[in-house]
């Protein structure tokens, strides 16, 4: 086959130093060197293939997923490689597996909530993979509300134990990953009853569920996988387990104790620290996986982007070549929107993990003042982020024609396997909801002059963002940052007042809460994309070196921002902030902004770094030799293993037969 760059010329055309921004979307040289050779490392590793992910059965995928997992932990330990390169190169084996609730939930419940000396006990264990722990706190009949949750530990004095108990089908552990198959331990989430029978609420307990000889469960312990999921291949190499128990007893030292603590004498112990610290571990997911939303997000515009460089449609003259299908301008206004998007995510990820580090230094000092912020932003930035990338991915499908709903693309599976990042970690609707009534309260307290901090500092402003009016006159007046950040900051005020407004009409708050919960979840909304569109722009205020990196990304700021405000002119006019002639120029600035994407396209998804092995995708091949391989993948499908198919003699040759016999009659 020719070895060709059918993308060369593409490349040729970029008006920027990609290296660099290679470094830029990495995060530091150390980061993008790291993931470099992780990534290189996976590639050239034949267990690590996974193009014949979606023909496998689910027990031969399992069982595959199980191989590919042993072996990259042979080769942490053997190349001794650091945890953050350990990370990496899970992430570039790119298939959902026990290991990432054991090492991104397990061990961070026990670090963020157990004991110096439960974190002495169980974390050495946790690291050598000596034990195998899963996150059990979703149930069969409640997932969003954890308050709600029936799974009993009650503490029993005789014995110094917890008695861990499912009252209810209900009450089945469901969902949790790592636990149907393999986890030998778990962190089970139960309502702690102590002697006087009193319902403490929801904590954390350390359960083993199978014996580390022989992988049975323990007694009392019923656990298995709860099916097959949305797509094949996908999700599907992951063991979402089911859980019960029937009176397990365990010590009491196995309840995770830095928060609250029971006492040998069955006394309950509130530590000096909020309540919800307990929901600690997911604040810290949902940051991970704002992260890794500008990933998938950036795999899918990858594909679409070089896809869109090599396929031609329409417009040959004379005989010639016909137009790339990314020079018309339909197709940029679906795909750069998407591109900006990849690079706001990373961004704003990258901040996310700033506020994620502060709040725990600050927690560690007994600062909890930073708390509701970082619950807020965590899941209004989980939800938007994972919201747009799941859409986006199914654009991207679209935006390949129909060679994108080809398995072969890579968008089928990367969309089965991304969209339940909507659901877990809080369904994202009930995550804007928890942003809303952290909004509410800001405004409330505004009449008794408590000053905003942080990301609502915005709404200390509220009496000159009510009143404000843009002064965009012609188009490039769009491109100036604090025109853009007030029209975004006087949105959300807008849409915040309005509710706390309507609110207000309410007799009991609660009430008010129900019946306007679809214009909480609009200026949840709102706040979020500000939060967005805001930390772009902060990152153009840091030094960025290399030919023309800073001003793609300007572009890009403003393609992202003047998208958003087209896609949702309606709050933009009706709340006042702008005309329908400032929109009308803001959409002229963004077509103008798509032609100088446009000879950067290519270039701009080639800084992602992504091997092709990562990818798994003929149409975002990096050579872009598309129609060859397409062409050689087609050919490798089981079906075409033999010219007749299996079922010819039961099936066709009969049907054939009988019409024939049918038509002589
Ligand atoms: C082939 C291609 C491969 C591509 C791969 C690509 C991507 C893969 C990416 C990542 C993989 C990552 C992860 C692995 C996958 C899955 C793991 C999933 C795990 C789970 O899902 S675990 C279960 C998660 N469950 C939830 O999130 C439940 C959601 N519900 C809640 O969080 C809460 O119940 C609630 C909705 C927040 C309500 O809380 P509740 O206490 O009942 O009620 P309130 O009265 O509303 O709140 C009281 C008070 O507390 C504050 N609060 C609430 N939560 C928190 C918190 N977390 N931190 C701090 N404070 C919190 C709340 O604001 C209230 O405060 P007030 O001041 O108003 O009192
Ligand atoms: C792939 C996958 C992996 C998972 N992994 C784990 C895991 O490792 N560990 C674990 O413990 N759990 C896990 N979960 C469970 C997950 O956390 C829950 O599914 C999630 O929290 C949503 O809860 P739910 O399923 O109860 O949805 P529900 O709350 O039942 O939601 C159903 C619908 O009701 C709406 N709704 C619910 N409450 C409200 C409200 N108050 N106001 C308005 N609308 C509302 C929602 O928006 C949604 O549309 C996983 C789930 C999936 C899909």
């Amino acid at each position: 086959m020719e070895d060709v760059d059918h993308l060369a010329h593409e490349r040729s055309k970029a008006q920027f130093d990609v290296e660099e921004m290679k470094i830029v979307w990495a995060g530091s040289r150390h980061a993008f060197e790291v993931t470099d050779r992780m990534s290189r490392l996976v590639a050239s590793d034949p267990i690590f293939r996974k193009d014949n992910r979606t023909l496998l059965p689910r027990k031969e995928l399992f069982k595959n997923t199980l191989r590919k997992a042993a072996h990259a932990w042979k080769r942490i330990i053997e190349l001794r490689l650091t945890e953050e390169e350990a990370s990496k190169l899970r992430f570039f084996a790119d298939e959902p597996n026990f290991t990432e609730l054991h090492w991104g939930m397990f061990v961070p419940f026990i670090k963020g909530q157990g004991t110096d000396e439960q974190q002495k006990k169980w974390l050495p264990l946790a690291y050598k993979m000596q034990i195998i722990g899963c996150y059990a706190q979703t149930e069969l009949g409640h997932g969003s509300n954890v308050q709600g949750l029936e799974t009993t530990a009650t503490f029993d004095p005789l014995t110094d134990e917890f008695v861990i108990h499912s009252p209810t089908l209900a009450s089945s552990k469901w969902w949790p990953g790592g636990l149907g198959k393999v986890s030998t331990h778990a962190v089970v989430f139960a309502r702690l009853i102590i002697t006087d029978d009193r319902d403490y609420g929801v904590h954390g307990f350390i359960v083993q569920l199978r014996s580390l000889d022989d992988h049975l469960p323990l007694p009392g312990i019923t656990v298995g996988d709860i099916g097959n999921k949305f797509g094949s291949g996908a999700y599907n190499t992951m063991d979402n387990g089911l859980l019960r128990f029937d009176n397990v007893r365990i010590p009491r030292d196995q309840m995770l104790m830095r928060i609250s603590q029971v006492t040998r004498e069955g006394k309950y112990v509130q530590s000096n620290v909020p309540r919800q610290l307990v929901y600690g571990t997911m604040v810290y997911v949902r940051q991970t996986i704002v992260a890794d939303a500008s990933c998938a997000l950036a795999r899918a515009v990858c594909i679409a982007t070089r896809y869109s460089a090599v396929r031609r449609q329409f417009g040959s003259q004379n005989g010639g070549v016909e137009t790339q299908v990314i020079d018309y301008k339909t197709q940029q206004n679906r795909l750069f929107p998407l591109l900006a998007s990849a690079y706001a995510f990373r961004f704003v990820g990258e901040w996310l993990k700033w506020l994620y580090t502060d709040v725990t230094q600050r927690l560690q000092a007994k600062d909890f003042s930073t708390l509701p912020e970082a619950h807020a932003c965590t899941a209004g930035l989980k939800s938007l982020t994972t919201t747009v990338t799941a859409d986006s991915i199914e654009e991207c499908r679209k935006l390949c024609g129909g060679h994108g709903y080809l398995s072969c693309s890579g968008l089928p599976e990367l969309f089965a396997v991304y969209i339940p990042a909507c659901t877990y970690e809080g369904d994202n609707v009930v995550l804007l909801l928890q942003v809303a009534r952290f909004l509410m309260k800001t405004v409330s307290q505004l009449p008794s002059g408590m000053k905003p901090v942080g990301t609502t500092a915005y709404l200390g402003r509220v009496e000159d963002l009510m009143q404000c009016h843009s002064t965009v006159k012609k188009a490039e007046d769009w491109l100036n940052p604090s025109v853009v950040l007030e029209v975004f900051e006087a949105r959300a005020t807008r849409l915040s007042v309005a509710c706390a407004q309507n609110l207000s009409k309410f007799a009991k708050q609660e009430e008010g809460f129900l019946e306007l919960a679809a214009d909480l979840v609009e200026a949840a909304v709102a706040h979020c994309q500000l939060i967005v569109v805001s930390k772009f722009i902060e990152k153009l205020q840091e030094d960025i070196p290399g030919k023309g990196v800073k001003e793609q990304l300007q572009t890009l700021c403003y393609v992202y921002a003047l998208n958003l405000l087209h896609k949702h002119l309606g709050d933009f006019v009706a709340t006042g902030c702008i005309t329908p002639k400032q929109a009308s120029l803001a959409n002229d600035q963004l077509r103008s902004l798509y032609s100088q994407v446009r000879p950067n396209a290519v270039a701009l998804v080639d800084s992602f770094n992504y091997t092709d092995h990562y990818l798994s995708s003929i149409l975002g091949r990096y050579d872009g030799n598309v129609y060859p391989k397409l062409y050689e993948e087609a050919w490798k499908d089981p079906l075409n293993e033999s010219v007749v198919p299996d079922g010819y003699h039961e099936y066709i040759r009969p049907l054939l037969k009988q019409q024939l016999r049918n038509a002589r009659l």
